[in-house]
């Protein structure tokens, strides 16, 4: 059998999902087709179009179209679900949760019956909610079905930490925990710069300033762009999803995943430390957290639950 290339799937080719199409074929990851409603149809194909014209300029060898049949979606190695509405200044995320669980529901049927055996990241907000309505609606292995929160916090967190410190985002480490909201978890104990913990490079105040500029980073995006949400950091997020899945790298990314006992929650879908390879979610990494970092994370796991409550009735 000739080897093919691997076909990734964006549903949504609004602002994170068209970046995201982009992204990814400037790796070369796979072919990509872009998914938005049929009202929607002709300026899919023109973003896909666009896109595709600009292969022979950058050397790029992936094919990339758009459509609103998932028919054209076929046997996907992974889908990439963006669809649904974005918040606006003066908004939560959790404003958006009954309008987008409709949208993810109805975009899960189409996929389950479409690529059965993809694996399947979850964008849209808000997203550990819609992490567990995806689950639900698919009915896949819970290593399939992935949350996105996690690396795009920390990227907010890094970026920040960086540019404290005046030294390369390259040296820096750390990891974001809990639900992708303003009581997320940044765990400044596991953060390093080139190895030292940040403890030892920036004073406590400053170090408290940059985790909650992180915690709201996302509504710092929203109040700066007016009318909608950020969407390069996150597309370059899930990408970094993609690439560790299609090249099994075996990455170790906070994503949001389904808890069964891990960190004391159960039925629970949060943002946690995983192993992110050819398998999905191939295992989740449990930390020894302080008591102070536990109830930190208790606070987050309430919040998500709380939304939860609101999609399950
Ligand atoms: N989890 C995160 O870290 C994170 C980061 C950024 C954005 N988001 C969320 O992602 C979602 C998309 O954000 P955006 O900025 O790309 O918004 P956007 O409005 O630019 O794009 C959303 C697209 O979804 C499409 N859509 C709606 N219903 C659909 C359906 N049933 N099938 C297919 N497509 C459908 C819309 O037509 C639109 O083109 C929002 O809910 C936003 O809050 C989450
Ligand atoms: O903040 C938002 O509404 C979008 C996204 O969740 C983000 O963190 O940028």
């Amino acid at each position: 059998m000739p080897i093919k290339r691997r076909k990734i799937t964006v549903v949504g080719a609004g602002f994170t999902g068209a970046t995201t199409a982009l992204m990814a074929a400037q790796k070369e990851l796979g072919d990509i087709v872009l998914v938005d409603i049929p009202q929607l149809e002709n300026p899919t194909k023109g973003k896909a179009l666009d896109m595709l014209e600009s292969t022979p300029v950058q050397g790029l060898d992936v094919n990339i179209t758009g459509t609103s049949n998932y028919e054209d979606t076929k046997d996907s190695d992974v889908v990439i679900i963006t669809a649904g509405i974005a918040r606006k200044p003066g908004m939560s995320r959790d404003d958006l949760v009954n309008t987008n669980a409709g949208i993810v529901k109805s975009v899960c049927e189409n996929v389950k019956a479409t690529s059965p055996n993809a694996y399947v990241i979850i964008l849209s907000n808000p997203v550990d909610a819609m992490t567990y309505v995806a689950y639900q609606t698919l009915g896949f292995p819970k290593n399939r079905v992935i949350g996105q929160s996690g690396v795009l916090d920390t990227a907010r967190y890094c970026t920040f930490i960086a540019q404290e410190l005046n030294v390369s985002v390259e040296d820096v480490r750390g990891f974001v925990l809990g639900g992708h909201g303003d009581d997320m978890v940044p765990l400044v104990r596991y953060s390093n710069v080139g190895g030292i913990p940040i403890e030892k490079l920036i004073p406590a105040e400053r170090i408290e300033a940059i985790v909650q500029r992180s915690r709201v980073g996302g509504g710092e995006i929203v109040n700066l762009l007016g009318n909608g949400s950020a969407y390069y950091a996150p597309a370059a997020s899930l990408v970094q999803m993609t690439e560790a899945i299609l090249k099994d790298k075996k990455r170790i990314l906070p994503v949001i995943a389904l808890l069964e006992g891990e960190y004391g929650y159960n039925h629970l879908f949060m943002g946690v430390p995983t192993i992110i390879g050819g398998d999905g979610i191939e295992k989740v990494i449990e930390l020894e957290l302080t008591a102070e970092e536990k109830a930190a994370l208790d606070k987050s796991a309430e919040s998500v639950q709380n939304v939860i409550k609101v999609v399950t009735g």
